[in-house]
């Protein structure tokens, strides 16, 4: 089975941050991929831009290496990466300073009348500078966008402010703030699989949920990342905007359609909804935690304390938290969220626990009736199990066992299971934002992250230390087993 491709109008992107980290692992490879399926039309062109000095040769030659290093070699042609070098450009630019915004301006005044998207593959504490300057020096157009990334802010006033900088050069439908978790498959799917089954929708409530689970595991530590990571911790890094926004898409209503503002509006809701975890109750409902060393999947690795190179730091690297929904839907049904680095193994998954049958007409010899799950694979090995229980085949009697209805996507499915970023790129072109957080969202969901940061601070909430390699500290298990469940273990 394939799925059709459209190709996208051409446009020019220009990323600030070219030269950076995501813009080497992520984007220039999306964007080649996207090129290869047939989606860029021409005349398609990719602007760097970034401080370091070199011309639109050397910039090739850095990308060549990007897409060398981060592709498979079945991925590569020739063919193909000669034509994406020759879409790809490159402009010396201070976004702190006006050095270099001329000749970005004479670059993209002679392209034609394309859409045009700025991407702020940079700290945010650049994002403020970089959106006056675009429009100082004349670079908006009726076909303009620009996308951010995350951490917009690291705290509610912060992200206010930002939104505030940004918000009064660009307007909100010019905006498209990057969550990339919305962008991966199998989280788009959940959306499928609530919203275009009639099965899922009466059973999805307090009366017949008795928990859900959503883990994002990473087996990684800091990669390289200790100056931005050690200021955010995972809180911050993860839980503010991936995991909340999965809860969300879990827990919203069906918006009325896959419009960005009804699907958005919806989750809004959710996030309005989400009862407040402040001082009084923290300790119960929120674990931290920080990796020592240990072995992780890749062989034996060091805690972060050493990661840091010897620096004291309380940040947490784990986090767990038994987050409350406060609306009719959701009311005393517990989701339980966890993340961490330095893991186990990499994996991210939302588990739906129904509540168990009401009465069991079999007798102990049939074994045990198991609560009915739903395990949504985020990655790896996307997919949905629906766990049921069934007769063990054979005349031996009545002998339940628990077994999935698996539908494995790759599997099912011969197409290459697309990086998020693909989507989302091309989704700013489409001018799409389903995808996207809008502003509202990202300024609830500090509200609700706010008052656990203070918490922490001002209780001097404990970080446990856990074994790299692990499923974190001793006390996240406990935060759920206190409630007498446990954690889903990967299968
Ligand atoms: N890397 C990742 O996996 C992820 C990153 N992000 C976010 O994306 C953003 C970029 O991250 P990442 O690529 O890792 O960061 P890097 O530090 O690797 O790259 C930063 C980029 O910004 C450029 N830059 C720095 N200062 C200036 C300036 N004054 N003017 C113009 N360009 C400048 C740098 O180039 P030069 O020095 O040449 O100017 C470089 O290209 C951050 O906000 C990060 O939080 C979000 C999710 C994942
Ligand atoms: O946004 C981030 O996400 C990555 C994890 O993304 P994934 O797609 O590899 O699951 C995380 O490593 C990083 O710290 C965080 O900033």
């Amino acid at each position: 089975m394939t799925s059709q491709i459209i190709p996208v109008d051409p446009f020019d992107y220009v990323v600030f941050g070219g030269t950076g980290d995501l813009a080497e692992r992520k984007l220039l490879p999306a964007l080649y991929h996207r090129q290869i399926s047939g989606q860029l039309s021409e005349p398609t062109r990719i602007i760097g831009a970034s401080r370091s000095e070199m011309d639109h040769d050397a910039y090739r030659q850095f990308a060549r290496a990007a897409l060398e290093e981060h592709l498979k070699q079945d991925e590569l042609s020739e063919d193909e990466v000669g034509r994406f070098l020759a879409r790809l450009y490159y402009v010396s630019v201070d976004a702190m300073s006006d050095k270099g915004w001329d000749d970005l301006k004479a670059l993209l005044d002679d392209g034609s009348d394309e859409i045009r998207a700025f991407y702020l593959a940079v700290g945010p504490s650049l994002f403020g500078s970089i959106s006056e300057r675009i429009r100082n020096h004349g670079l908006i157009t009726d076909k303009t966008r620009i996308v951010v990334e995350k951490p917009i802010g690291r705290d509610l006033a912060s992200a206010k402010a930002l939104n505030n900088t940004i918000g009064s050069v660009f307007a909100e439908d010019q905006i498209f703030r990057i969550d990339h978790y919305l962008g991966k498959e199998t989280v788009q799917n959940l959306m499928a699989l609530r919203f275009a089954n009639a099965m899922y929708e009466p059973l999805w409530n307090s009366a017949h949920i008795d928990h859900v689970q959503i883990t994002v595991a990473e087996s990684v530590g800091l990669e390289g990342r200790a100056g931005y990571y050690d200021k955010a911790g995972a809180l911050r890094d993860m839980v503010q905007n991936h995991l909340v926004q999965l809860l969300c898409l879990v827990a919203m209503e069906a918006p009325a359609s896959m419009d960005a503002e009804a699907v958005r509006d919806e989750k809004l809701k959710v996030l309005r909804s989400l009862k407040r975890i402040n001082d009084s109750n923290a300790d119960n409902l929120t674990v931290r935690g920080q990796y020592k060393a240990g072995a992780s999947a890749g062989g034996p690795a060091k805690g972060y304390l050493e990661e840091l190179e010897g620096g004291v730091s309380n940040t947490e690297t784990f986090v767990a938290i038994k987050a409350e929904i406060e609306n009719w839907r959701w009311a005393g049904v517990p989701f339980y969220l966890r993340t961490g680095k330095r893991m186990s193994e990499r994996m991210s998954e939302i588990v739906i626990t129904f509540k168990p049958i009401p009465h069991s007409i079999f007798d102990d010899s049939a074994g045990k009736v198991i609560a009915n799950q739903l395990v949504m694979r985020l990655q790896p090995n996307e997919g949905v199990k629906q766990w049921m229980m069934i007769k063990d085949p054979g005349p031996g009697g009545m002998r339940l066992r628990h077994i999935p209805l698996d539908m494995s996507f790759a599997d099912r499915f011969e197409v290459r299971n697309p990086d998020a970023y693909e989507r989302l790129l091309l989704d700013v072109i489409r001018s799409n934002q389903t995808l996207f957080m809008r502003r509202d969202e990202v300024e609830a969901a500090w509200l609700w992250v706010d008052p656990i940061l203070k918490a922490w601070e001002e209780n001097g909430q404990k970080v446990h230390p856990y074994t790299a390699g692990t499923w974190g500290p001793s006390q996240a298990i406990a935060l759920i087993e206190r409630d007498g469940r446990t954690w889903h273990e990967s299968d």
